[in-house]
């Protein structure tokens, strides 16, 4: 029979170094749930679990914004909801790459050293289906004196409430500064998400925003329909248990040229941006959807701008839709005067 005799000092503390740099790799890639279940084990595990908890509670967009938006909650235990982070909307090529969280170029590396100057996300390609259409404008704010815009990439109508607005793109001479492009600046307001006991989280203003400014888009995985039908109805089981909030988005345009209708799926569920957090208002809320198409670009962007003063710490919301198939279905608590009392929900 061999006897070991106990690690020396000197051994223990060489095997904590080691332990520390690999953990350091590893953990911020876990899930909330392996990231718990890792840091249970050991307490060098459990403190280097805790910063990567907090940083990611302190920003939900892992620094692909060019604001953090963390997470406020004080009435249950979940520091922050786990979610792959998408600034703009994209077309997923493999489920199963789609997995990892990268954290965006405008991070520190706090929490993870090996993918804080990545912008790379495998199995995800953004949505640049542009040809090199685009203005020449020198100025294309410019409006002339008849009052006729004089920038061939504008155009502003309305659909069945929503509005269709078009902005510069790929193929123009003009900058991100231009006046055009309004929405390709991204998330320029202080914003925060709060968890609320019925509703679960929400997305506030943490600042004034002013009526008619863009705040953000809703980003996500642009599906097919019959992948919006597949998930759709996967999405209404969990629902029905409890517990699960989906955010697939569908969204119709009448396309101006005879009876045609583009129908855009948009899921936030797995992969997406902030709004994947606005809440439903059966009085339409504070925020107007306007389909935004860039110059060329044949996919629209769905864009929420304030449709009033929003004051800081108010709930930003918009309406979901007006149909309810469902009279029985997720009952709606959002407090206005004319809540329907139920969630919009149609046969998708
Ligand atoms: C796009 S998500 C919004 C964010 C969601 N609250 C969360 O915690 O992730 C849509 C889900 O939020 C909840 N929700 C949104 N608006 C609501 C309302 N007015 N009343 C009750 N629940 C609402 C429902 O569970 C709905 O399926």
């Amino acid at each position: 029979m061999s006897s070991s005799s106990p690690p020396k000092k000197s051994q223990e503390r060489g095997f904590n170094r080691v332990l520390f740099q690999c953990a350091d790799l590893i953990l911020p890639w876990l899930n909330p749930q392996e990231l718990a279940n890792v840091s249970l084990t050991c307490k060098t595990l459990h403190q280097i679990a805790q910063p990567i908890t907090l940083h990611r509670s302190l920003d939900a967009s892992r620094s692909f914004e060019n604001l953090p938006i963390p997470f406020h909650n004080t009435v249950d235990q979940h520091p922050y909801a786990f979610f792959i982070y998408a600034a703009s909307q994209i077309i997923p090529s493999s489920s199963s790459s789609l997995n990892l969280q990268f954290w965006g170029p405008n991070s520190s590396g706090a929490e993870m050293g090996c993918a804080r100057d990545s912008m790379i996300r495998p199995g995800a390609s953004w949505v640049t289906v542009v040809d090199d259409s685009g203005c020449e404008c020198e100025n294309c704010e410019k409006v002339s004196e008849d009052n006729v815009i004089g920038c061939p990439c504008m155009e502003l109508r309305e659909d069945e409430g929503m509005g269709i607005m078009s902005e510069c793109g790929t193929g123009c001479g003009c900058g991100l500064e231009c006046g055009n492009r309004m929405s390709q600046r991204g998330i320029r307001f202080k914003l925060k998400i709060v968890r609320d006991k019925r509703k679960g989280w929400g997305l506030y203003a943490a600042q004034l925003i002013q009526r008619g400014q863009f705040v953000c888009e809703y980003s996500g995985e642009l599906l097919t329909t019959k992948e919006a039908r597949r998930r759709q109805r996967i999405y209404d089981e969990l629902a029905s248990n409890g517990r699960f909030s989906s955010a697939l988005l569908v969204v119709r345009e009448h396309l101006p040229s005879g009876n045609a209708c583009l129908r855009i799926n948009i899921d936030a569920t797995r992969v997406g941006n902030v709004a994947r957090f606005i809440n439903h208002s059966c009085d339409g809320g504070n925020l107007s959807t306007v389909l935004m198409r860039s110059s060329g670009a044949l996919v629209p962007r769905l864009c929420f701008f304030a449709s009033k003063d929003i004051k800081e710490d108010e709930e930003l919301s918009f309406s979901y839709g007006e149909i309810r198939v469902r009279p029985t279905g997720l009952k709606c608590i959002c407090g206005s005067s004319g809540c329907f009392g139920t969630l919009p929900s149609e046969h998708t």
